[in-house]
């Protein structure tokens, strides 16, 4: 499974803390992040990430160009909803692309953990089935 994380600055400890606490659930997946979040989740844990661009700088559209294309499976993006952010735009995008490609999304760690125990218990393999049938770009 493809699998994004992303967090906002003062959501980045928890991010380290999840992602930590279930390292073992995440190898074996392809795992992106936006630029300081994949840094700081690389410091703190032995998985190898892909890291797009920092998010104000276009990191969200990066991950949301994988959305668009229904390539993406699992978003964990740990927002702040208390801090406006420069590129608020940017983040309604993505969140609107995973709405318009069905996408699983958790904005918040209670979600996230749900997420988590659901990607362990294999009830994504569904996805499998989306990158088999998806229809090409054109259609
Ligand atoms: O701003 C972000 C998401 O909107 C996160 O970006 P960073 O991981 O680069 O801090």
């Amino acid at each position: 499974m493809k699998i994004a994380f992303i967090a906002h600055d003062r959501k980045k400890d928890e991010m380290v803390n999840f992602v930590t606490a279930y390292e073992n659930v995440f190898h074996g997946h392809e795992l992106y992040s936006t630029g300081t979040t994949g840094k700081r989740i690389m410091e703190n844990t032995d998985l190898k990430i892909h890291r797009f661009m920092s998010g104000p700088l276009g990191g969200d559209q990066q991950i949301g160009a994988l959305v668009a294309k229904n390539e993406m499976d699992l978003i964990i993006f740990l927002r702040d909803p208390l801090m406006a952010q420069p590129h608020e735009p940017d983040i309604n995008a993505l969140l609107r692309l995973c709405d318009v490609q069905g996408i699983p999304l958790g904005t918040n760690i209670a979600t996230a953990e749900i997420l988590v125990k659901a990607l362990d218990r294999g009830d994504f393999a569904w996805r499998e089935l989306v990158h088999k049938y998806k229809p090409g770009v054109d259609e």
